[in-house]
């Protein structure tokens, strides 16, 4: 039974804030294509390795990583708000076989989770309750992180339960690639922002709005003089996409955080979830993989990426 990967950016300015119109043209064709496959393997299950963005983790209590026995969408952005389809016994059975591989991992039996996690699983299947999916999220955007070979032990183990399911598995992997949105961090936070992240759940819809805005007006200036963030890095993106196509993830063993956070910017430790997708794919088996798409999209405060793979 092929087992099947797509890993992708995602971004909540898609159709907020948007490039030209053969850029968005370009992209829509490779996410209807996507999608398309996706439809025609018809997946029993699909495991999403997701972030999430200070909207169902905060700092009261911040997981490393988190698998979702039940998990409802924040509607942030344009994504869907309501629950996904998750099977919750599945999952408890994943996270037990995790725990017994010496993971540690948390569980959630009522995450909610963001557009991190739902943009793509909607873009890739066109909804969140096509298919059963369970969400492991990987903290990827709230300092400090484990190192990169912690996440490829996460994905192998992953991967060896989903090589004993012997179903149709679609592997999603979503974030990433160079970025720096405009995400405060709780070093020398004021005491308002500190709070947010500390305990910031379920805000009003003003406080959402007012976020939300903050991200465009950055996305109309990304990438300029202007802003101070780190700029999209598509050497650094294009290398470590061919590092995954060509199967040499042990390479990102010798990763390191704050070199990926300078060269690249600070939202770039999303790509764990795309290490994490590509181990698991690997623990299953010998795999083959392609490019779909890459461009870096300051619009989108991306470095925008597209892979697909399927064991061999
Ligand atoms: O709202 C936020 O906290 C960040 C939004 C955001 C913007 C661009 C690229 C992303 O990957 C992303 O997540
Ligand atoms: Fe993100």
């Amino acid at each position: 039974m092929p087992v099947q990967l797509k890993c992708l950016s995602h971004t909540p300015l898609r159709g907020l804030n948007d490039p030209g119109a053969e850029v968005i043209a370009e992209v829509d064709a490779v996410l209807a294509k996507c999608r398309a496959e996706v439809e025609a393997y018809d997946p029993e299950l699909i495991v999403v390795f997701a972030p999430d963005h200070y909207n169902g983790l905060f700092y009261d209590l911040m997981p490393p990583f988190v698998i979702a026995t039940a998990a409802e969408s924040v509607g942030d952005y344009q994504t869907k708000p309501g629950p996904l389809s998750v099977p919750g016994g599945l999952a408890l059975e994943l996270a037990r076989h995790l725990l017994d591989s010496d993971l540690d991992i948390a569980i959630s039996h009522r995450l909610q989770v963001d557009h991190g996690c739902t943009q793509t699983l909607q873009e890739m299947t066109g909804s969140l309750e096509r298919y059963p999916v369970i969400p492991i999220i990987i903290n990827s955007v709230a300092p400090p992180f484990g190192p990169y070979r912690r996440i490829r032990k996460l994905g192998q183990a992953v991967g060896s339960f989903i090589a004993r399911l012997g179903k149709r598995v679609l592997i999603l992997g979503t974030g990433g690639l160079s970025h720096e949105p405009p995400v405060p961090l709780l070093a020398d936070a004021p005491q308002d922002v500190a709070d947010f992240l500390i305990a910031g759940r379920n805000p009003t819809p003003e406080f959402r709005a007012a976020r939300q805005a903050r991200t465009i007006a950055t996305g109309k200036i990304f990438g300029t003089p202007q802003c101070g963030l780190t700029p999209l890095n598509p050497e650094w993106d294009k290398a470590f996409m061919r590092l995954l196509i060509e199967g040499r993830l042990e390479q990102v063993d010798a990763f390191r955080i704050d070199e990926i956070s300078k060269a690249a910017g600070r939202s770039t430790h999303e790509v764990r979830t795309w290490v994490a997708a590509f181990a698991a794919l690997q623990a299953v088996g010998d795999y083959s993989a392609r490019e779909d798409y890459y461009r870096p999209i300051n619009e989108w405060i991306a470095g925008y990426g597209v892979v697909s793979a399927a064991t061999v």
